[in-house]
């Protein structure tokens, strides 16, 4: 087995983020006293999922692979339904558990069948994109979409351990490795600068799963999300911070039908917050600037059609963020100094849009 990263997350249920080649031996061991696990999956993980179904066969745990639809579409209260029937007709009790195996939509769809079975059963996710490893399947928020918006129904529950097995990322689609990144990006904005000039220096480098440089980026931006959800699993105050991009991000996504990835979706709404933090006078704007040449470096999305904006803004009016009628953004008061910005007016945020805003 190569070299394994343990990064522990505190909070009123501490756990531990694996990180490594080729760990699917370790995943028994998260469940002791478990008869019967569930996977969860989509159809690209089928594989991943026998291979581990066999591992905790071996371990004298019945596997129930569950295979619900790829991406957004399995992000639905209906198959989060259809997960809770199948758990109902093989019996799992109070020591059964389910694991997720995949990307941040079945991960966030796998946690949230586990938070509400029961009450609230153990649960694993073995994450296989690089955005489910630095973000999703990390620090406990579990849910589904609707038709109000984005991550509207869900649960805070924090898994018993995660597992990121870089080797899974060997099949994972260039966009999807660089969606991934727009979150690994975010942090470096966030919390950690140096996660920029890894970005900035060598973008080659970052796109590459099996290289140095892009084990370190997802070893950082674990520890930036790990850091801050151990003092706040709620998000009663600094977890706030996370969502930084995700006002204007989420907006897109439910316009846009939860068609395009989240990341990309990030990419160009944390374009937007370096805009807006500027334009309310917060934030330099060098600093600003590369939050678009950081993202652009990539690949990324960096905007998105004008003509939207009556649509994103009626949209961003239901981010959690918000209280009352006053939406409330994340923003930047310098680099690695993450503020809020209370209650902007229309006018302020659709010049900001300006500047992400493809005519
Ligand atoms: N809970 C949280 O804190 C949190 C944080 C960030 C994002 N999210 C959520 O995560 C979701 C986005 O996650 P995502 O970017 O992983 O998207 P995704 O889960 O839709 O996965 C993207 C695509 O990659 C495929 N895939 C995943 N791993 C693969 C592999 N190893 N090989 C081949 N194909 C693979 C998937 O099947 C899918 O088609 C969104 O729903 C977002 O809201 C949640
Ligand atoms: O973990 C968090 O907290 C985040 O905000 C991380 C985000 O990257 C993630 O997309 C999260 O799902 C968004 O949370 P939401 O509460 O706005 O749905
Ligand atoms: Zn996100």
């Amino acid at each position: 087995m190569d070299e394994v990263t343990r990064i522990p997350v505190g909070g009123e249920q501490s756990y531990d983020v694996l990180v490594g080649r080729d760990l699917l031996d370790t995943v028994p061991g998260l469940l002791p006293g478990a008869t019967r696990v569930a996977l969860l999956h989509a159809p690209p993980l089928k594989e991943l999922t026998d291979a581990l179904g066999e591992r905790l066969r071996a371990a004298g745990i019945t596997p129930l692979p569950i295979e619900v639809p790829d991406a957004e579409a399995g992000k639905r209260v209906e198959v989060a339904a259809d997960c809770w029937d199948r758990l109902g007709e093989a019996g799992f009790t109070r020591t059964d558990a389910v694991i997720g195996v995949g990307g941040g939509a079945v991960t966030d769809l796998a946690g949230f069948v586990a938070a509400c079975w029961l009450r609230g059963v153990r649960w694993v996710p073995v994450a296989t994109s690089l955005l489910g490893m630095v973000d999703a399947a990390v620090g406990g928020k579990t849910g589904v979409n609707t038709a109000a918006g984005k991550n509207l129904v869900g649960a805070f529950h924090p898994p018993v351990g995660v597992i990121c097995d870089l080797a899974t990322l060997d099949s994972l689609p260039p966009a999807d490795l660089a969606a991934g990144l727009a979150e690994v990006v975010k942090c470096g904005f966030i919390a950690d600068p140096v996660i920029l000039d890894l970005v900035e220096a060598n973008p080659a480098a970052a796109v590459d799963p099996t290289g140095a440089v892009a084990r370190e980026l997802i070893e950082r931006a674990i520890r930036v999300k790990a850091d801050v959800v151990s003092g706040d699993l709620r998000e009663s105050g600094v977890r706030e911070v996370l969502n930084y991009g995700h006002t204007l991000a989420h907006a897109i996504e439910k316009v846009e039908g939860y068609r395009w990835r989240h990341g990309h979706a990030v990419a160009v709404g944390v374009v937007y917050a370096g805009a807006l933090a500027r334009l309310a006078g917060r934030l330099d704007e060098s600093t600003a600037r590369r939050h678009r040449t950081a993202m652009a470096a990539l690949g990324l999305p960096t905007s998105y059609p004008a003509d939207a904006w009556p649509q994103l803004l009626a949209a961003m009016r239901v981010d959690k963020k918000a209280r009352g009628s006053r939406l409330r953004f994340v923003v930047l008061d310098g680099l690695a100094r993450p503020a809020i910005l209370e209650g902007p007016d229309d006018a302020l945020l659709h010049a900001a849009y300006e500047e992400v805003a493809q005519p």
